[in-house]
């Protein structure tokens, strides 16, 4: 029987990470559900303390959460800081899921990622692959966490009941993410280097690795549309993969950036730099047979993204972001 959707309207909505680039426009997007977005700054509540996150959810009492707090960060970030990357994910996942049982939440929706799947995981990857293999080594250690909260949300649905679920999202980009070069993705590491290297008459720019590895980039907003749906509409223990199905490499991304960007210089490697999984695409089907696609193309998003950088970042003369 078809089950009628989880209303949000009226609810106390609670955005972990509502800074990020995620959480952000998930802010946005809940704007068009008529609900109370709840939002706490980690100078208030550090979500690695179980006592303030406890604190936190009496307080406030949501009646649902998006948990998309977590330290994340690009393949370089990923590849040198490995312990912070499985102890504060590891943390702040339990803390909240945990707390969430226990103050009578109705329903949470956890962020994994792509990445938790094997590395040589079938393409496009199945929710089914999920430990099938051996994880990507530059990233097993957030991986390994992301893995934890997936499990940590059927564990609680087995044995309390409680409605929490999971998205699997793709490589993200878009307004708001982070243009730290040593801690961002490549969408926002290959903007800012384009962007310099155009005000700075630069013949080159330069990119990580060999550009072969194919990765699927999904819009920021398409990404929080997915997940408010998802809340509204799914309630089951399996993890839900969540893509655009738009594939690239990323010899043709930094090309396409750099279009976007109007950098007409030559694109130069630094092959000292890994390369990490050779490709992961997802197997959309399943979000999609529930009715919801990506609508953005990535040459849209790019040009959106790249937007919102010039207006908030790149054009502010002498702005400290970018740490080369
Ligand atoms: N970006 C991507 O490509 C992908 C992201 N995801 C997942 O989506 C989710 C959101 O990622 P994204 O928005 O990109 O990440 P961001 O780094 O942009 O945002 C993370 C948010 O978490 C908050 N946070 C981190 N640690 C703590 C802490 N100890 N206490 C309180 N708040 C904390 C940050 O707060 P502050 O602003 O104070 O730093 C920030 O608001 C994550 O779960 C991530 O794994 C999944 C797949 C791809
Ligand atoms: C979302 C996902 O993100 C991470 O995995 P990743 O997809 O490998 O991440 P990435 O965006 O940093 O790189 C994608 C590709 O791009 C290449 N590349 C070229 N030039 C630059 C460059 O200048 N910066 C970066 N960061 N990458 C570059 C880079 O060498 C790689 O081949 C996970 O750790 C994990 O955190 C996770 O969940």
């Amino acid at each position: 029987m078809h089950k009628p959707p989880y209303e949000l309207r009226s609810k106390r909505v609670w955005v972990a990470g509502h800074r990020g680039l995620v959480g952000s426009a998930l802010v946005r997007r809940l704007e068009r559900e008529g609900c109370d977005v709840l939002t706490v700054g980690r100078h208030h509540c550090d979500l690695r303390n179980s006592g303030q996150v406890d604190k936190w959810m009496k307080d406030l009492r949501p009646d649902a959460v998006f948990l998309a707090a977590a330290h994340v960060g690009g393949i370089h970030a990923n590849d040198t800081r490995p312990a912070e990357f499985i102890y504060d994910n590891l943390m702040i996942e339990a803390n909240i899921i945990d707390s969430a049982h226990r103050s009578g939440v109705e329903k949470l929706l956890f962020l994994g990622s792509s990445c938790i799947y094997p590395r040589m995981a079938p393409q496009p990857i199945p929710e089914e692959a999920l430990l099938t293999g051996p994880l990507e080594p530059t990233n097993q250690w957030y991986a390994i966490a992301k893995i934890a909260g997936i499990k940590l949300c059927q564990a609680y649905r087995r044995q309390y009941g409680c409605d929490f679920t999971s998205v699997m999202p793709t490589n993200l980009y878009g307004p708001g993410d982070n243009f730290d070069l040593m801690g961002s993705h490549v969408v926002p590491a290959l903007m800012v280097k384009a962007h310099k290297a155009k005000q700075e008459g630069a013949k080159t720019l330069e990119i990580w690795g060999s550009g072969t590895p194919l990765r699927e980039l999904l819009f920021v907003d398409d990404a929080a549309d997915g997940m408010v749906f998802v809340m509204k509409h799914y309630s089951e223990e399996e993890p839900l993969n969540l893509g655009s199905s738009q594939e690239v490499s990323i010899a043709e991304l930094a090309e396409r950036i750099c279009r976007v960007v109007g950098f007409q210089g030559q694109i130069v490697h630094d092959r000292s730099k890994p390369d990490g999984t050779p490709r992961k695409i997802m197997d959309n089907g399943r979000l999609e047979a529930l009715g919801w696609r990506a609508p953005t193309s990535i040459d849209d998003g790019l040009a959106q993204t790249y937007r919102w950088y010039v207006e908030n970042i790149g054009s502010v003369r002498g702005a400290p972001v970018v740490h080369a």
